[in-house]
């Protein structure tokens, strides 16, 4: 299936070889891999060899939480991600430095009511996208969703992946979005069988969804 021009897919948590290759079918602009142990979606070590297999254009992008840089710079090195994800209190300059290694640099915020949109202004010439995601305890994959009406608080012209608990159910709520600056949409957890395995014909029906939206 292709997918529309407009809006882009990111797929994120994948960790089972054959599960991986089902949805590369479906060919999402994004398909995003856990480098983060302490979550269910960690990739294992074999699934993570078959990263640097998965076809262009899709763009495989790594997960990371407060990593050593040399790590993220080995995973990228060995797995040829073509993005990185961060989802911990990364600063500026660390998300330059990635941004050197030839890596699309994704930079997650967890947004709350408490959140403060200003954060963003020194990230802007470090990073390649935002991505806005449900505040937790945790970093990510919490399945819950925030109130998008809070992103009439950012100001900046920095596109963003739109992220957190997005399911079938908002197809039509994210149509209505009239917002140059949202870039893709971030699913995860809302499309699993289980932690880390995704449900391909829900996927499919997601996209299918949003494509006869977009038409
Ligand atoms: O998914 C995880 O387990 C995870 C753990 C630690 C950091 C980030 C993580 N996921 C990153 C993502 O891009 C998720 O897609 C995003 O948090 C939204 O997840 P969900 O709310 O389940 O849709």
């Amino acid at each position: 299936m292709m997918l529309p021009g407009e809006i882009k897919i990111k797929v994120c948590g994948m960790s089972r070889a054959a599960n991986i290759a089902e949805l590369a079918e479906l060919q999402p602009h994004y398909m995003g891999f856990i480098f983060y142990p302490q979550s269910p979606r960690m990739i294992t070590p074999v699934s993570a060899e078959l990263i640097r297999y998965i076809p262009e254009p899709i763009k495989t992008t790594g997960v990371f939480v407060n990593e050593e840089i040399d790590k993220v710079e080995a995973m990228i090195r060995q797995h040829g991600l073509k993005a990185i994800q961060l989802h911990g209190n990364e600063s500026p300059e660390y998300c330059k430095t990635l941004q050197a290694f030839n890596v699309e640099v994704i930079k997650a915020f967890g947004i709350d009511e408490d959140f403060d949109f200003t954060v963003l202004e020194s990230y802007v010439d470090a990073v390649d996208f935002f991505l806005f995601d449900t505040q937790t305890q945790n970093y990510g994959g919490s399945g819950k969703v925030f109130n998008w009406q809070l992103l009439d608080r950012y100001n900046l012209q920095k596109p963003y992946f739109l992220s957190g608990g997005i399911d079938l159910q908002h197809v039509e709520e994210i149509k209505k979005i009239n917002d140059k600056r949202l870039y893709a949409i971030d699913l995860n957890s809302r499309f699993e069988i289980e932690p880390g395995l995704k449900d391909i014909n829900k996927l499919q029906r997601f996209l299918k969804e949003l494509i006869e939206v977009q038409d």
